[in-house]
């Protein structure tokens, strides 16, 4: 039987890359190459080495053709959708020229705090470009650089984000997207277009920047020659501008403009994020105020400790992931990488509530608590972002639909359901981010809606669980500690 059309959607995120090999027509999964990354640096640096993301892209491309079974040449797009904000800076050759600052490498944030002390306070930041510079974003990176690697942000030629560091391997075209390019801060969500003030003030030219394309569904060009031998693919088919991973996931459940708007995601990866596509301009000092991929805009609230934090507890405590009790008593704030929300860059983690009967499972289901509490206070702000009120019962109703490799796991879910007291829906497949970007390379192949792609897809569909009731003891137990503490977790 001849094969129908294939494209491939990239994932590459913090700890690995996904290569989602995906029936055009249909979107079933057909295969998901993986290759792992790898993080560097104590003390608040958070590394890797953009070849590294190159190689795993390359492999886990190879590992999807050989176990999905499709000839190379049915395989008609590509898109790559990446971890946001990392700082690529690149020599005139285009090659590394250190290896990248990453969205939780928390070093940058007296550069941030001294950004926005610049423009007049966080009012000022989030009236142009939706987000307040923490020390994930971009612009504070760069700054770091300057301050503290000046040879090499002097021979920097070009900066780029992790996935259009990669969409110009692949196509030889330096070009971003809206999304993305939103998670900079030299971006203006209120022009759609770089800010020229705010890259004097960084003291960056527009040109070591790639273009904007006007959404991440567009073909930005064509795999190179080049490209094409190293991951065994057929040269000249389309590559799309890609996109950040959390607009992506977006874009793989079918939210934004020709689909669902205002409906909320919890991603549960390494960062805890809260998000929703809306057609309202968001300037909330307490989210990051990002556009979406297809001309949307994405309210977002991240915590830079989720499954990876929690997941080092149970190491700590020589746990399974699963053998795990509520928390009871003991509080377990797990910041073991600062944290971004709240804005808490140095502080580490806390724990409280402490008894002779605590039990090592109770400590683990602390840390859960912790990280899920954590990251579902952002959940009403995003809401009133999207002009909702949280307290509406229609909303407080609408199902949270969980994403990340977190939401494969039974304790995670659980977690969630019990201290948001919504209905959430899981989707079956657990690659969203990579699909989403498999539908933005299905668009830029054959110029649809990489919403109506995804929708028609059926990729974000799963079973609804229902609402249990919402746990609110531990709710305002956990919230209480981080609230007195927090200013006190700051090292
Ligand atoms: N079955 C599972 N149960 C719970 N957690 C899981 C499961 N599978 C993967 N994870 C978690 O998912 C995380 C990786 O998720 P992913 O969304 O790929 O992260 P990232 O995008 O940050 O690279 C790991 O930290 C791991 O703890
Ligand atoms: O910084 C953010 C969002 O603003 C993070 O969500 C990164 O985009 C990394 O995501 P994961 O690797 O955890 O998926």
């Amino acid at each position: 039987m001849p094969h129908s059309q294939v494209v491939i959607g990239v994932d590459s995120s913090t700890q690995s890359t996904k290569a989602a090999f995906t029936d055009a027509a249909t979107g079933r999964l057909l295969a998901v190459g993986r290759a792992p990354h790898r993080v560097t640096g104590e003390a608040g640096a958070r590394e890797t080495d953009p070849e590294v993301w190159w190689q795993a892209l390359c492999e886990a491309v190879a590992m999807g053709l050989k176990e999905s079974g499709v000839p190379a040449s049915a395989v008609t797009g590509l898109a790559v959708a990446g971890q946001q904000h990392g700082l690529v800076v690149l020599d005139a050759a285009g090659k590394p020229l250190r290896p990248a600052l990453l969205w939780n490498d928390t070093r940058s944030a007296p550069q941030a705090a001294a950004l926005t002390e610049a423009l007049g306070g966080p009012d000022a930041w989030t009236a142009r470009t939706g987000s307040v510079p923490v020390a994930s974003m971009t612009a504070a990176k760069w700054q770091w650089l300057r301050e503290n690697d000046p040879a090499s942000a002097e021979a920097t030629a070009a900066v780029r984000l992790p996935h259009d560091f990669l969409t110009e391997r692949l196509a030889g075209t330096a070009a971003t997207d809206p999304g993305d390019a939103s998670g900079t801060c030299w971006y203006s969500t209120q022009t759609g277009a770089y800010d020229p003030q705010l890259l004097a003030l960084v003291g960056l030219d527009e040109s070591m920047l790639p273009t904007v394309a006007p959404t991440g569904a567009v073909r930005v060009g064509s795999l190179t020659a080049s490209a094409a031998e190293q991951l065994g693919l057929p040269a000249g088919i389309a590559v799309a501008a890609g996109t950040g991973d959390n607009m992506s996931a977006a874009v793989g459940l079918g939210l934004g403009g020709a689909g669902l708007l205002d409906h909320p995601v919890l991603s549960l990866g390494t960062s805890g994020t809260v998000f929703a596509a809306t057609r309202t301009r968001p300037a909330s000092a307490a989210l990051s105020g990002f556009a979406a991929a297809d001309g949307t805009f994405l309210p977002l609230g991240c915590t830079l400790n989720c499954t990876l934090a929690v997941d080092k507890v149970a190491e700590l405590l020589r746990l399974d992931r699963e053998d795990v009790a509520p928390g009871g008593e003991a509080v377990l704030l797990p910041y073991l990488d600062g944290e971004r929300t709240p804005d808490l860059p140095t502080a580490s983690g806390l724990l409280t509530g402490l008894r002779h009967d605590t039990t090592p499972q109770q400590l683990l289901g602390a840390a859960y608590e912790g990280a899920a509490v954590t990251v579902l206070r952002a959940l009403d702000e995003v809401l009133r972002a999207c002009g909702l009120d949280p307290a509406d019962p229609a909303v407080a109703g609408r199902p949270l639909r969980l994403v990340g490799g977190g939401a494969q796991g039974r304790t995670w879910v659980e977690t969630v359901r019990r201290l948001s007291g919504r209905p959430v829906i899981v989707p079956e497949s657990g690659e969203l981010v990579a699909l989403g970007a498999a539908a933005l390379a299905a668009s830029a192949a054959t110029d649809e809606d990489p919403v109506a792609i995804a929708a028609s897809w059926k990729t974000g569909d799963g079973p609804e669980l229902p609402p249990v009731a919402r746990d609110m003891e531990t709710w305002e137990r956990v919230g209480s500690v981080l609230d007195r503490a927090a200013p006190s977790l700051l090292s």
